[in-house]
């Protein structure tokens, strides 16, 4: 009995030595891609926390040669959690799928640029309020690399540009599509808001919940964290700040 186990044991650590030198193979022989990339970044100054979008530092190629990378590096953490990769049929594509799924969906803020945001003059001169809400929230938290999900609201007082209101949403996703700490990323989303129309009042709300708390950890299934940005007049125009929390109350940020 004990040696068929250790058998079995052996010929799934070979298989999955052979499928790593199978995708390492396909490899340039050089430095690894992340090297290049980081060594690119850094020789520009930029930093490159999990927050941070590097997408301007690295080519579409190269993005299909850094999933690569990180699928024999994620192997080889499935490897170390004890996992028989090799014939369990559940996870043998895992490490190429989540490699994927961090590079291309869930991170996609940190390796794919901006969504193109047209804007267009604010031809009739609107000084009002306008609101958008609720917008999805999906990101992960930086500390367990765990799901946060809930939803953002945001208020604008337009300057002379405007954008499609769906650009928003876009915008909220790409920042939303890295690690994060919540209070990090609502101030990333305002900034990216900000720097793209200039508006004369800027109010950024984001009620979100941490799956490092509801599913591990003090495992709390309600707590919810709030944070809000008001920036301009409606930092400086308490009834303007009163009027842009009304209108999302009737949205569904009170629910
Ligand atoms: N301020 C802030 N904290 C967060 C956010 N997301 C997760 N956290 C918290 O970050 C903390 C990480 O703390 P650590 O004590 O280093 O990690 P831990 O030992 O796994 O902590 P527990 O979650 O309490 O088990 C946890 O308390 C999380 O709840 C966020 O967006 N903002």
């Amino acid at each position: 009995m004990t040696i068929s186990i250790s058998r079995t044991l052996n010929n799934n650590s070979s298989e999955n030595e052979f499928k790593a030198a199978k995708v390492l193979e396909s490899l340039p022989t050089r430095k690894p891609i992340s090297q290049i990339i980081r060594d690119r970044v850094i020789a520009a100054g930029d930093p490159f926390f999990a927050n941070d979008s590097i997408a301007h530092h690295i080519s579409e190629l190269e993005r299909e040669e850094l999933k690569k990378e990180i699928e024999v590096k994620l192997q080889s953490v499935f490897d170390s959690l004890v996992i028989d990769t090799a014939n369990d049929h559940n996870t043998q594509e895992t490490a190429k799928r989540v490699a994927k799924m961090y590079v291309d969906e869930v991170f996609k803020g940190r390796y794919h640029p901006m969504p193109k945001v047209t804007d267009f003059p604010n031809a009739k001169e609107l000084d009002e309020i306008y609101t958008l809400g609720p917008i999805s929230v999906r990101s992960a938290c930086s500390h367990h690399f765990v799901p946060i999900v809930g939803q953002a609201w945001i208020g604008i007082v337009p300057s002379d540009r405007v954008i499609g209101i769906s650009k928003f949403n876009r915008i909220v996703d790409w920042v939303m599509s890295r690690p994060h700490i919540q209070e990090e990323a609502a101030i990333m989303v305002a900034d990216t808001i900000e720097n793209l129309i200039k508006p004369k009042g800027l109010a950024f709300v984001i009620k979100a919940q941490h799956m490092c708390m509801t599913w591990r950890g003090v495992k709390e299934p309600e707590t919810k964290m709030v944070n809000s940005i008001v920036r301009g007049s409606f930092r400086n125009d308490p009834y303007m700040k009163k009027e842009f929390f009304d209108l999302i109350r009737a949205h569904g940020f009170g629910d």
